[in-house]
């Protein structure tokens, strides 16, 4: 109880002396009579900012000054080892971490976002040297994205392709190439006296919630919005100069809005400073909202961690061409053999648009100037690129030759269309049998035992696969019913006029 009370109280002193910091910035405003830094975690929200009175459309609610951003412009660390923050020079990195062992120039070359990573732990170690110490006192210290998941907790995710996209191994094989080797290098720069001395473990430790903290609360600094016509001017070293990239920075209050599809707030970025807008009229109590784009919940979480349901309009599911292939051979492939079948998948992955899967997703209007969303998102069909996959694929098979009939018939474009259409619905019901529950399973756990924290986000990005398959599974059937009825309206055309020649 008192260790709650203790916690609790940590926190409110970690809002309070970060508003207070912010306040005192150079060039920050913050309307602290209209809004404020409040305690959301009985949402499962950490912190958020809330109106504390009606406010009217176009108020600006907070200034951020660019000097208080961290980024590689703002953090000492590029003075201490301006090497590595040279992005020009190939060889960062490796020619300035000393070491060069390896010979491997990419290895540890840096890019904005490593060199993110790098500058953050270097803040961090610093302590209250830190100019940043309060706002880096109430980021995260552990999260919920699927990074941090046990293999118990993966496991809910299911059949879901974002399982793949987790990227342990390989964020470690990074941290241990492009981090790691540059703090070893410098240890003198990253442990100052009086710091705590990290091993490797702990390093590899900190470096991955620094990584996770710039991935959920880092933003992209965009040049002047009303400075449009500056293309090519490269000015004061804010835009990566380097393909038109922009500059990656944390940027203090800004992050402490939290997010969703539908939303009411901006951040504007200006010259010398960002600015948080309100997009429409907020009313007292209302959380104060910004938006991370149309992002469907799996990749939300993957991300940032969190799902929510207005997200689920943004839900995607990933067909894998095995699947469509599988059952395109079940159905024409039979006297090709395994050599035959083999010869036509090499010929069909010569072609440079082969994929391995498809994204299949509903069509969605964007949300309206004000941040609000308009009309339901609908599954309106299969992607492009699919159909044209399958007719390479149909073609190779042709070519190679030895196939059923019904392929020798696919000149015939209605034919193929419904060979289409049959395939993808099999292959789509396929997908579905390969989540552990059904779509009505997961509809009556969520009402039912109302689960928390990870499983009910993995239960809600299942779930929300799963709904995207029902209706694109719906939509093929629609389409071959359609086809259907047009064949035998034309089949009853047809004989009509033949019908009456023979009875004259
Ligand atoms: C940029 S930060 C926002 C501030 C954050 N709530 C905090 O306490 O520091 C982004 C993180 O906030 C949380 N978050 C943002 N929007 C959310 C929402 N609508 N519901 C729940 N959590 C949200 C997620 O943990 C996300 O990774």
């Amino acid at each position: 109880m008192e260790v709650d009370s203790d916690a609790n109280s940590r926190f409110a002193d970690g809002t309070r002396n970060f508003v207070a910091w912010f306040q005192t910035l150079p060039g920050a405003t913050f309307r602290s009579d209209l809004i404020a830094v409040e305690d959301l975690r009985g949402r499962n929200a950490g912190r958020g900012i809330i109106a504390k009175q009606d406010i009217p459309a176009d108020t600006v609610l907070f200034t951020i000054p660019r000097t208080a951003i961290i980024c590689t412009a703002t953090s000492a660390l590029k003075d201490k080892i301006p090497g590595i923050f040279d992005l020009d020079n190939d060889d960062a990195g490796k020619s300035d971490s000393g070491d060069g062992g390896d010979g491997e120039a990419t290895s540890s070359s840096q890019d904005s976002w490593t060199l993110l990573i790098l500058a953050m732990i270097y803040e961090h170690q610093q302590g209250d040297a830190s100019p940043w110490k309060p706002y880096l006192d109430v980021l995260p210290a552990a999260f919920d994205t699927p990074m941090f998941w046990s293999p118990a907790e993966l496991s809910q995710l299911q059949a879901s392709a974002l399982v793949a996209k987790v990227g342990k191994a390989e964020a470690d094989r990074m941290i241990q190439a492009k981090i790691v080797s540059v703090v070893r290098a410098h240890n003198d720069v990253f442990f100052p006296p009086g710091s705590a001395h990290l091993d490797d473990a702990q390093l590899l430790q900190l470096a991955h919630r620094m990584g996770s903290t710039i991935m959920a609360y880092a933003f992209d600094l965009e040049k002047d919005e009303a400075d449009d016509g500056g293309e090519g001017e490269e000015d004061e070293g804010w835009v990566e100069d380097r393909e038109g990239k922009t500059m990656l920075g944390m940027v203090p209050m800004a992050d402490i809005l939290n997010a969703d599809a539908s939303f009411n707030a901006h951040i504007n970025h200006g010259g010398d400073a960002l600015t948080a807008t309100a997009l429409r009229p907020i009313r007292a109590g209302e959380e104060v909202l910004n938006y991370y784009g149309p992002l469907a919940n799996g990749e939300l979480l993957r991300r940032y961690g969190y799902v929510t349901p207005a997200h689920a309009r943004y839900d995607v599911v990933e067909l894998p061409w095995a699947l469509v292939e599988s059952e395109l051979r079940d159905r024409v492939g039979g006297r090709m053999g395994k050599e035959g079948w083999e010869e036509v998948r090499q010929l069909a992955e010569k072609d440079e648009e082969f994929e391995e899967s498809f994204v299949l997703e509903r069509s969605s209007e964007d949300p309206d100037s004000t941040g609000e969303l308009g009309s339901d998102a609908v599954f309106t069909g299969l992607p492009d690129e699919l159909g044209e996959q399958f007719k390479t694929f149909l073609k190779a098979m042709k070519k190679v030759g030895n196939v059923e009939l019904a392929v020798q018939a696919l000149s015939d474009k209605d034919t193929r269309k419904d060979l289409y259409l049959r395939t993808v619905l099999r292959a789509l019901h396929a997908r579905e049998q390969q989540y552990a529950t059904s779509l009505e399973e997961d509809e009556r756990l969520a009402g039912a035992s109302q689960p928390s924290g990870r499983e009910r986000m993995a239960l809600w990005v299942r779930r929300g696969e799963k709904q995207v398959l029902r209706e694109a599974q719906a939509w093929v059937q629609q389409a071959i019913n359609e086809l259907q009825a047009q064949a035998s309206t034309r089949t009853r055309e047809d004989d009509g006029p033949a019908a009456k020649r023979r009875r004259m």
